[in-house]
């Protein structure tokens, strides 16, 4: 018999501050006869199959979630390499590119500049305030690769918490969607008399900031147990929010540093392949990173926090990092720079700008090339043979998302360096076959991290996300590669264990919030890691067993 949950939406906002409660058994008479659980998946599976447009199927599994949340996570928990691509990237870009035509009912919380100053009256509207644990807040403004889609942000902040709840075990109920409504520079979408958000460009940065001084603080006072995980802001608004806010709310950023930890981690493990065939050690790595905005500095800054740990100065750390922008090689003679690309800038180059790709990896030599640049097939075949002559086993990894915009694919990486590449893309690209031998492309995206990162946190009551959590959820990801994989010569693990590795993220993430002193559940401490990843399976919510089986947060 399958479980019917009422949506919370239909019952009434008073009715719902209430614990929740077992979904009631519908009634003798109110389900066909026939209606059985095991072959209702198969009937919801094959609905789903039968679509053509990724977006329709898009649609289906929002409608599943929202009629059957136990049989949604249920499909998405058994088929992870299938359905993650359709409630997040690469499909997610297109329900954002669409979502005010698609809009069907409400998901989560807007709150605009018209709410300023009576921010704290919307968020106490939402229905489950005691139960919140992790809000994933955007604000529209750079959503993956696709730029500024103000409103139509929403389904990202949807998306990476059904990640949560599927990859981590969080509580549906326990999970809250923002989109903050600051306005919007698309043009398409203001002429649009369909578009959802307000009708009016973004507001200044003075504007921004007394807003969100005042949406964090509220957000701490209703909500006094949340982690807020801070996505696809603008790169100017993303390294400013998180400086301002990370000492004194429990709060990270996705883009910058669980993209920094993801990167990391796969990183290592190409480094130890690209290392066994050339014999170069670790400390001789040039990396290159095609793309300056928050993801690539991100990823650099996470990098350089890696090469200290090893013993380098924060300067010779430095020196392995190359960036390009939009105007190439990133130096400080070139003119001025903005803020957040400073830390990068080569102090080695004085000659004219150099623009060209092919003469930037020409002159840095690099063993890894990073994308993170939102630029469609930047990385040519040129390009791809190039890092190919320079290094026996090149280490390229398009990171851009959705994958229409990658730097390239898995096929011409794969042609252009006779199947020697250590590749790692932002959306997912299919294996294949070269030479007799079936190649994987891994998958480097932060959605391997906040999973784990984020219960982690919640779990050791974190009264902040350290460097050292990111850093521990980075390496933990990495040793959580089985020999399998590993001989495989995978450089990420397999989607489908990602409760498991979700789990030992935790762990490590638990483990460095106590060494940092921001862990606030002390009784963790005194357990030792047995225990501790017993007590972390044992709070994950499962949608096998239903409502009833479900470790109850509460207590958090
Ligand atoms: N795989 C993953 O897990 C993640 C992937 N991403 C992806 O990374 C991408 C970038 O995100 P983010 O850093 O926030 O975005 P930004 O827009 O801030 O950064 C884009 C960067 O690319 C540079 N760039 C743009 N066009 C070119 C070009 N033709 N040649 C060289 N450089 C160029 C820009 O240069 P300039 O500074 O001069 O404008 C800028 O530095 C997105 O597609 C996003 O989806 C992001 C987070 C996680
Ligand atoms: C994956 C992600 O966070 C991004 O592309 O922005
Ligand atoms: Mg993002």
């Amino acid at each position: 018999m399958t479980i019917v949950l009422t949506p919370f939406w239909c019952n009434g906002v008073q009715k719902l501050k209430k614990a929740p409660q077992p979904p009631p058994k519908p009634a003798h008479g109110l389900t066909p006869p026939a209606l059985d659980d095991t072959i209702h998946y198969e009937r919801c599976l094959a609905q789903l199959r039968s679509k053509d447009k990724n977006i329709e199927k898009y649609i289906y599994l929002s409608a599943l979630k929202e009629q059957d949340p136990h049989m949604f996570y249920k499909v998405a928990l058994l088929h992870m390499p299938e359905i993650t691509p359709l409630i997040y990237t690469p499909t997610v870009g297109d329900a954002c590119l669409q979502y005010s035509h698609i809009y069907r009912r409400p998901e989560g919380l807007f709150i605009s500049i018209n709410d300023k100053g009576k921010i704290r009256n919307v968020l106490k509207n939402w229905p489950r305030i005691d139960e919140a644990r992790i809000s994933v807040v955007t604000d529209g403004s750079r959503i993956l690769g696709l730029g500024d889609l103000g409103v139509n942000g929403m389904p990202i902040s949807i998306g990476k918490l059904s990640l949560y709840i599927a990859g981590a075990g969080i509580r549906p109920e326990s999970t809250i969607p923002i989109c903050l409504d600051l306005g919007t520079n698309n043009e398409k979408f203001l002429a649009d008399p369909l578009y959802l958000g307000l009708r009016q460009r973004r507001v200044s940065d003075e504007a921004m900031t007394a807003f969100m001084d005042e949406f964090m603080h509220e957000m701490s006072i209703a909500f006094p147990k949340l982690l807020i995980q801070f996505e696809d802001f603008s790169t100017d608004h993303a390294f400013l929010y998180l400086e301002r806010y990370r000492n004194k709310y429990p709060v990270f950023n996705d883009d910058i540093q669980g993209t920094g930890a993801v990167v990391l981690s796969g990183f290592l493990n190409a480094a130890k392949l690209s290392s066994a065939a050339s014999g170069r050690p670790l400390s001789s790595h040039r990396i290159l990173f095609f793309g300056a905005g928050s993801a690539g500095v991100g990823v650099g800054l996470q990098l350089m926090s890696f090469f200290t740990l090893q013993g380098l100065s924060k300067e010779e750390a430095r020196e392995h990092i190359y960036l390009v922008d939009s105007q190439g090689l990133v130096y400080n003679d070139r003119g001025p720079l903005a803020e957040h690309k400073k830390v990068f800038a080569r102090n080695d180059y004085h000659g004219p700008p150099i623009t060209n790709l092919l003469d930037i990896i020409a002159h840095v030599k690099p063993t890894a090339l990073l994308g993170l640049s939102t630029t469609k097939d930047a990385f040519t075949a040129d390009v791809l043979q190039a890092m190919g002559a320079l290094n026996p086993r090149p280490i390229i990894f398009p990171l851009s998302n959705p994958v229409r915009l990658s730097e390239c694919n898995f096929e011409d990486a794969v042609e252009n360096t006779a199947g020697q590449v250590l590749f790692a893309s932002g959306s997912p690209f299919p294996e294949m076959q070269f030479n007799g031998k079936t190649l994987y492309p891994g998958q480097g995206n932060n959605m391997y991290i906040f999973p784990g990162l984020g219960l982690g946190a919640i779990l050791a009551r974190a009264t902040s996300v350290t460097d050292s959590m990111v850093e521990a959820s980075s390496l933990g990801l990495a040793e959580s590669l089985t020999p399998e994989e590993r001989g495989l010569g995978l450089i990420y693990p397999h989607i489908e264990r990602i409760r498991e590795i979700s789990a030992f993220i935790a762990k490590e993430v638990i483990r460095a919030a106590q060494k940092a002193n921001v862990d606030h559940h002390t009784e963790l401490r005194s357990m030792n890691d047995k225990d501790l990843t017993e007590f972390i399976n044992s709070k994950m919510w499962n949608p096998y067993n239903g409502f009833a089986k479900v470790g109850n947060m509460s207590h958090l």
